[in-house]
């Protein structure tokens, strides 16, 4: 049945929120305000809608509905989350946090996005305490996957993993949590590099996305920091720099006096270094970066792309029609995009190899069949490309097997778009071999008789035109 989650506080968070729900197939129920929170939803909601699916490369769940309420009442009517997300202000965050327990049934998980307050500072006055925590994201929450949790159940933490989320499950509470204590150091670092005329803002920035940056998205800090103590590790690192610390490297817990001279200064150095682009602007360049770098992760099972991967694994599988087999239903990321801002031909040919390894595993030479020493090496191909896709598209590929005899697996590929135009045609001959010889060889019999099966019911389907054959 599908999920409910109520967004209490439609801004820039809860806005993401509500975009990583509906993406994931859960309803949304929004209650905020400002009359303008539909209109700003709408703009997070278009973001999401390009950036997310391109993290995978099997579809997402039909996307969830999104129904914007009058009161926390109706947000919260037979709802299984309801995520606070209003301004950092403790007595509005208590005040919300009474009226959505006055109707909210005793088991209902209830998580804050706030930065830096405890649970026990929510909590006060609640009836039910229990059931409020923080599930303090990160923006974009559509995107990265971090929430950490304060005071929350497993149970809490297995329903935002359902969603692709990481939940880090903080030990005690303390103001701030883990992450935001981190980026609070580096914040408070370089609000005196600026003030002091040090470095710019654009310098600051540089300083972080050409170095540590790079290195913090895979390895984080503890992990780099090993390695920096070359082979004698985290004792050698922790003697060398350890005394740095008590040098004058770091201007510690002295915060610079937030002055209308100092914000002027932020701003205006800010100003010159991105004003030439909108918000809107920078958070599709932030987005497509970010997928870029994570599919990388991806491809490299680490760090976050590790986790991106379980959750594709836990995605539906994909739903059959009459006729050929669907194959592959994605959408187009942005690492398959070239110069000509559309689909490189290459990832053409990606997406047709797709095809053929879900064919395989169709007939049983799946990734079980293939570690036992048998395959199939493709010899010939030949694709037609007949339009564009671009990326955030989504392209699904149906695939029918025109021979299955002997050694010979030979396929036919049609690509299709969202609107059910043609994007392009591959006919496929792959040769079954020993991976052990690396020479051709019967199938298994197991997998001649699924490819017999297949045969038999894919002959009277419509077989491709001439021009479209090898
Ligand atoms: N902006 C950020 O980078 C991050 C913010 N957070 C936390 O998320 C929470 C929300 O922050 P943002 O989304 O940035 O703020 P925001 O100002 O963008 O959005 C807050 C929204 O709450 C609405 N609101 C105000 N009073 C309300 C009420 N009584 N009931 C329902 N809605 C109400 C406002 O109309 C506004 O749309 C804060 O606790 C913040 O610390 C957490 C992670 C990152
Ligand atoms: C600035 N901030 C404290 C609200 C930031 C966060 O809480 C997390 C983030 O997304 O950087």
């Amino acid at each position: 049945m599908t999920k409910t989650a109520a967004i209490i506080g439609g801004g820039v968070i809860g806005g993401g929120w509500a975009a990583r729900f509906l993406l994931n197939g859960w309803d949304v129920r929004l209650f905020d305000p400002d009359p303008e929170s539909e209109r700003k939803i709408g703009a997070v909601l278009a973001n999401a809608r390009h950036a997310l699916p391109m993290l995978y490369d099997r579809s997402l769940p039909p996307e969830g509905q999104l129904t914007k309420v009058d009161t926390i009442t109706q947000a919260i009517d037979g709802a299984d989350w309801v995520q606070e997300s209003v301004p950092e202000r403790l007595f509005l965050k208590q005040m919300v946090l009474e009226e959505i327990e006055a109707t909210a049934p005793a088991d209902l998980p209830i998580g804050s996005s706030t930065s830096g307050f405890k649970p026990s500072e929510l909590r006060e006055g609640r009836a039910h305490p229990e059931r409020i925590f923080v599930a303090h994201p990160f923006n974009p929450v559509y995107l990265l996957p971090l929430v950490e949790i304060v005071g929350g159940t497993p149970a809490f933490a297995d329903i935002l993993r359902s969603i692709g989320m990481y939940p880090l499950m903080v030990r005690a509470e303390i103001d701030a949590h883990i992450a935001d204590r981190l980026l609070e150091a580096v914040w408070r670092e370089s609000l005196w590099l600026v003030k002091d005329g040090i470095a710019t803002t654009e310098e600051v920035d540089n300083a972080i996305r050409y170095g540590f940056g790079l290195r913090w998205a895979q390895m984080g800090l503890f992990e780099t920091y090993r390695i920096a103590g070359g082979e004698a590790g985290m004792k050698h690192f922790m003697a060398q720099f350890g005394p740095a610390l008590e040098w004058p490297w770091t201007k510690l817990m002295d915060v610079p006096e937030f002055t209308d001279e100092l914000v002027e200064l932020i701003a205006g150095q800010s100003d010159a270094q991105s004003g030439h682009l909108s918000i809107r602007e920078l958070e599709r360049l932030r987005d497509d970066n970010l997928v870029a770098m994570m599919r990388a992760l991806k491809a490299r099972g680490a760090a976050a792309g590790a986790l991106i991967s379980e959750h594709e694994a836990t995605l539906p599988a994909l739903a059959q029609a009459e006729g050929p087999i669907t194959t592959v239903d994605r959408i187009v990321p942005i690492d398959w995009t070239d110069y000509n801002s559309h689909m490189n031909e290459s990832r053409f040919g990606q997406a047709f190899s797709d095809a053929a390894d879900a064919m395989m595993a169709a007939i049983g030479a799946d990734a079980d069949y293939v570690a036992g020493g048998l395959s199939y090496f493709t010899v010939d191909i030949r694709i037609r490309f007949l339009n564009e896709a671009k990326a955030g598209e989504r392209i699904v590929v149906r695939s029918q097997l025109l021979d299955g005899s002997g050694k010979k697996l030979r396929l036919f590929h049609r690509m299709f778009n969202a609107s059910g135009e043609e994007m392009a045609t591959a006919e496929q001959l792959l040769i079954h071999v020993s991976l052990q010889t690396r020479r051709a060889c019967e199938p298994a019999e197991m997998v001649r008789n699924r490819l017999d099966s297949m045969a038999a019911a894919h002959r009277n389907l419509k077989q491709p035109a001439p021009k479209e054959r090898l």
